[in-house]
């Protein structure tokens, strides 16, 4: 089966563990619901943050969501000037038989203005 990637990013009000953990679970989780993608087509996950988020890491929140088995991965986002912050971006890699043009790139809260050239 084809491997795809697929995009979310969202913001969170302020660099708690609770708001890190709820905008994750609800980011990654509704990339999985619009795109009617089941766990086990998951091939691996990156996660990063803008430098002003220390309370956590991203994947230890998708870990609640039932992703034990799936390589999971955290870094930084570049620190550039004017960038959105308190940012959390997701890439998502995938089987799936659909094409690239048939994924649904999320973007929440915050994130919502980063790219309007992707797909929806
Ligand atoms: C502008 C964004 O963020 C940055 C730019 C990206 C891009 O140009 O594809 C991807 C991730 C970030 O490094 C975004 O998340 O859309």
């Amino acid at each position: 089966m084809p491997v795809r990637g697929l995009r979310g990013a969202t913001t969170v009000l302020e660099d708690t563990i609770s708001e890190v953990t709820s905008k994750t679970k609800e980011l990654v989780s509704k990339m999985l619901e619009v795109n009617g993608i089941d766990k086990e087509q998951l091939i691996s996950i990156i996660f990063t943050a803008t430098n002003d988020v220390h309370s956590m890491f991203p994947a230890t929140a998708a870990r609640e969501l039932g992703l034990g088995d799936v390589p999971l991965m955290c870094a930084r986002e570049l620190d550039i000037v004017g960038a959105t912050p308190l940012c959390l971006r997701v890439l998502m890699h995938l089987e799936t038989d659909r094409g690239r043009r048939e994924l649904h790139h999320v973007y929440l809260h915050g994130a919502k203005n980063l790219r309007d050239d992707l797909p929806e």
